[in-house]
């Protein structure tokens, strides 16, 4: 054992013990767990993702790893949330497991997310944030419990909420990733095999002050962006979804919700405003109409201009003061999914071995 928690399930008894956190996350992504067993049998895909549904019925797809921006970015005012984390895609379309959000509370601020912030009143638990006891005021700044304070809320309590949480196939797949390399484009169009390769690898970066011995930006490949939990292979997933969105006509996107202008500790986060944009340009269909080029190394098609958002950020090669140290971070980048994708190398995804081979030129090229 490497920690004092764990959770064991026993799927022939449909059991689950937690031991060692009173953490409610455990709980809800414990039985995502099982879901990612018992969906598949059913040919039902299940997905760690966000999923939001636009007035003309077009439905979105948010996939990521903790703090890439799933909950912040599927709950959107001009937008019907379907849920913020864990659903299933079937023949008939998409539904959301749970019924609720939990979204995070740190420096929770009513101008920045009032949509989160008005659904935290009688009925909403709030787990691990401080308070004043006699007024009962939260301080959602309060970090001495832990960063990681949350807010559970029924699914009604978004104004926009689509009850029942279900919607038609899915038109966009967006794979948010929070890249602290800062080398990644705001936004790029994938095609099939790079939306497979990407799926496959679930790249995010930890930074220094999230967890313990985190001093520089470090890289976490995390299978469909959920390795906690899923129970098959990852390949058999991305076959399944590479199927669906092949047969749905869905378009893959990678957004980088992470830094621009350099690393963390040199470049800055990209404004939240900035991803609002992108997102709503992918929503809109304005984007697929953008005119592309594409990107070294990765081979990522990125758009010349979007409305709303400057163009110089587009492509990270611009906004970097030292071009080496660009170069270099991208290379360094570029060699770690390398690496990290050398164990998916000899399996074959999907009935098309045509398809395998595009996902293994689909990563890195240098
Ligand atoms: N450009 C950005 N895009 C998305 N989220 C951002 C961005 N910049 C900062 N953030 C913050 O990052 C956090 C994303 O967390 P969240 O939406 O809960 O992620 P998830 O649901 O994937 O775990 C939020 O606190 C959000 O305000
Ligand atoms: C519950 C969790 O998921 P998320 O952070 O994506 O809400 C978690 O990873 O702790």
């Amino acid at each position: 054992m490497t920690s004092s928690t764990s959770i064991d399930i026993n799927l022939a008894r449909r059991e689950m013990v937690i031991l060692g956190t009173q953490y409610a996350g455990e709980m809800k992504k414990g039985l995502f767990g099982v879901m990612h067993y018992l969906m598949p049998k059913r040919q039902i895909l299940s997905l760690h993702s966000g999923c939001n549904m636009g007035k003309e019925g077009d439905v979105a797809l948010f996939f990521g790893l903790s703090g890439t921006g799933k909950t912040t970015l599927s709950t959107d005012h001009n937008r019907y949330l379907i849920g913020d984390d864990e659903h299933c895609w079937s023949d008939h379309g998409v539904s959301n497991i749970e019924g609720g959000c939990y979204a995070k509370c740190i420096d929770l601020a009513r101008e920045k997310e009032p949509d989160i912030w008005n659904a935290i009143k009688f009925g909403t638990v709030l787990e691990n944030v401080v308070f004043e006891e006699h007024t009962r005021e939260v301080d959602y700044t309060d970090k001495s419990v832990t960063e990681n304070t949350r807010a559970a809320y029924p699914i009604e309590y978004i104004p926009n909420a689509k009850i029942p949480c279900v919607g038609p196939h899915p038109k966009n797949v967006i794979l948010l990733a929070c890249d602290a390399f800062g080398v990644l484009p705001p936004v790029s169009k994938l095609n099939l095999a790079q939306t497979m390769y990407h799926f496959i690898s679930g790249y995010t970066a930890l930074v220094a002050g999230t967890e313990d011995g985190i001093k520089e930006p470090t890289a976490t490949f995390s299978a469909c962006f959920g390795a906690a939990f899923i129970m098959l292979h990852p390949t058999k997933y991305a076959a399944m979804l590479a199927e669906k969105m092949q047969k749905h006509g869905a378009t893959g996107w990678l957004v980088n919700t992470g830094w621009s202008g350099g690393s963390y500790g040199s470049g800055s986060r990209i404004k939240l405003a900035y991803t609002r944009k992108i997102i709503d340009a992918i929503h809109s269909g304005a984007l697929l109409k953008a005119e592309y080029k594409k990107t070294e190394v990765f081979g990522l098609e990125i758009p010349t201009a979007l409305e709303g958002v400057p163009s110089e950020i587009l492509d990270p090669a611009n906004t970097w003061p030292d071009k080496k140290a660009h170069k270099d971070t991208l290379l360094k980048l570029g060699g770690l999914f390398r690496k990290n994708f050398e164990v998916f190398t000899n399996y074959k995804i999907g009935s098309d071995s045509n398809l395998t081979e595009e996902i293994l030129a689909a990563g890195p090229n240098f």
